[in-house]
């Protein structure tokens, strides 16, 4: 039994040692901002920690624990979050706000960019809360600083195996290897896509695997658009699409649809919708100005081709479900989807809870995939209290973060001996008088990956301290020197020394890429 003095009184904790401090101390190294009241009932342990919350929100808790096994990253987590989209995001800000320290999996670029899905859309006008709108890299970039804030744990990187048939569950990522009691899994799903020559230059800008989410934008409003697929999923969009299109054409592959009857008689009573069948997607095509204006179209029964006229064209053509590291251990339906108890986030296995897209083939929202990510988390909370598992961490505020990057390098400010700037002004100093590697980043306010690759990039430049120089060009900061340096698209990464270009690295690549090139060149 220890008793621990506080600002605002006393607290009695049996077992372990644990000393409370009001938040003006600043004697306590981050690491000891942990409580472990783990012999307690459960229920009882949950009480009082809530207790000592209510009593003073000034609280900072530090414990020791003479159980080494349970120090955080030694022993068995509470709960392992796999994915970074809303649902994971989600799950991770109400776990974290549960005191279970939650760790999460962003993922990296197996199933997608850290994110998710909405890293690559411009404009979410449906997410409450934003009146105006908010672009999707802002918005998943909000949820992530929500999850820090409450003391997520999160890791960029893709988890590559999964074991939940024996107990504790073992989590693995190409860094790590991590025991816990539970797992949620918000691992999203990807839009099938073409492949169309020019799909890459024109998605987000003509192109779009959702309707729902994009048919109201004005790029697409009072247009003549096109949906591509014979299903369910093209004719709802078909139809929806209607609201703001002009017309819409619907483009189906076979010589009928596949879509329920029901659906094939709204599109054909539709006088704002033509039906093509036998008619595939060669590639847009464009205006003078860049812009998409039309469809190249191939019949598949002649081979003919020709020019359809559209301004945006809709993917209808099914998503895959991000569930392969599950396969064979939990249940699957038979698109892949994970099957979860009806208004749940519970799978087949015990423990292991599904949120988002990966277990809805349905609806696909944010809105849906966060709100199943809450789910996920009470459920997950509220197994571990009645297995007797959880395990509360209590962190202390944390110091304030450091600055990654000085500010925009002006004349005056340019210091040479940092390793880390900004601007051309930094980057035309450094190109003539440093001795050093030089890492250059080019990036745009509006590209998505760009922010994926930020915090990797910077991690692994801090491994190279004062061995390396980095600088970061925002290209509609300082376009002259991105055309100068021939950037195409963003992010880039390049090399140089010794005034000479010596590597060019578009789009993003695995952290040890960076890493290794940096090495053997320092
Ligand atoms: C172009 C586009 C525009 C959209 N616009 C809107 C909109 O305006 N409004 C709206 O409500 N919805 C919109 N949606 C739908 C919305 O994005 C999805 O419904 C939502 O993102 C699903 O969230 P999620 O968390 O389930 O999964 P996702 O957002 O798909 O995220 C899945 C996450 O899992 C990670 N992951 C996958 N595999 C692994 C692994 N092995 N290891 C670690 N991590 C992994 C990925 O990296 C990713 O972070 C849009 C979708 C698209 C494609």
């Amino acid at each position: 039994m220890a008793t621990a003095t506080t600002g605002v009184g006393v607290v009695t904790v049996p077992t372990h040692r644990v000393t409370l401090a009001t938040r003006s101390s600043n004697a306590l190294p981050p690491s000891h901002g942990i409580i472990f009241l783990r012999t307690w009932p459960a229920r009882r342990r949950l009480l009082r920690v809530n207790s000592l919350r209510t009593r003073s929100s000034l609280l900072r808790v530090r414990a020791s624990s003479d159980d080494e096994s349970l120090s955080p990253g030694k022993g068995v987590e509470n709960v392992v979050i796999i994915g970074s989209g809303p649902a994971g995001y989600t799950a991770a800000i109400y776990t974290a706000r549960a005191n279970l320290k939650p760790v999460v999996f962003e993922g990296y670029q197996v199933g997608g960019v850290p994110g998710g899905q909405l890293m690559t859309t411009t404009e979410v006008e449906n997410f409450p809360g934003f009146p105006d709108g908010i672009s999707g890299p802002d918005l998943m970039d909000r949820m992530r600083r929500q999850a820090e804030r409450w003391g997520a744990e999160l890791f960029q990187e893709d988890v590559e195996v999964i074991d939940v048939k024996s107990s504790p569950f073992t989590v693995q990522s190409s860094e790590r290897k991590i025991k816990c009691h539970t797992i949620i899994v918000a691992t999203g799903a990807t839009a099938k896509r073409l492949r169309l020559p020019r799909e890459d230059e024109f998605w987000s800008r003509g192109i779009s695997a959702c309707a729902i989410c994009d048919g109201a934008s004005p790029l697409f409003k009072g247009q003549v658009l096109a949906v591509i697929g014979g299903g369910d999923t093209a004719t709802e969009e078909a139809l929806y699409l209607t609201k703001y299109a002009r017309h819409v054409h619907l483009l189906a592959r076979g010589d009928q649809l596949r879509a329920s009857k029901a659906m094939q008689d709204r599109v054909y009573n539709n006088p704002n919708v033509t039906v093509h069948f036998n008619t595939e997607a060669v590639d847009v095509v464009s205006d003078t100005k860049g812009q998409m204006s039309g469809i190249l179209i191939r019949k598949v029964n002649t081979g003919e081709e020709s020019v359809l006229e559209a301004r945006g064209l809709f993917y209808g053509i099914g998503h895959s479900p991000n569930s392969q590291l599950l396969q064979g251990q939990v249940e699957l339906d038979h698109s892949g989807y994970i099957v979860v108890d009806e208004g749940t986030a519970k799978t087949s296995m015990e423990g292991v809870f599904a949120a988002g897209d990966v277990q809805d083939h349905e609806w696909r929202q944010a809105v849906t995939a966060a709100g199943s990510g809450c789910i996920a988390a009470l459920s997950a909370e509220r197994y571990l209290v009645s297995k007797d598992l959880l395990i509360e961490f209590h962190q202390p505020k944390t110091e304030e973060v450091k600055k990654e990057l000085t500010d925009r390098d002006v004349q005056e400010g340019f210091d040479i001996t940092l390793t880390k700037h900004k601007g051309q002004y930094a980057l035309r100093k450094l190109y003539h008088e440093s001795p050093r590697l030089i890492c250059v980043l080019y990036t745009s306010p509006t590209c998505g990956p760009c922010r994926t690759l930020k915090p990797i990039l910077s991690k692994v430049i801090d491994e190279f301290d004062q061995k390396v120089h980095f600088v970061e060009i925002d290209i509609e900061e300082d376009p002259e020197i991105a055309e100068a340096a021939g950037i195409m698209g963003t992010p880039c990464v390049q090399f140089f020394k010794n005034k000479e270009m010596i590597r060019n690295v578009s789009g993003v690549k695995m952290k040890r890429e960076y890493r290794d090139f940096i090495e053997e060149n320092t």
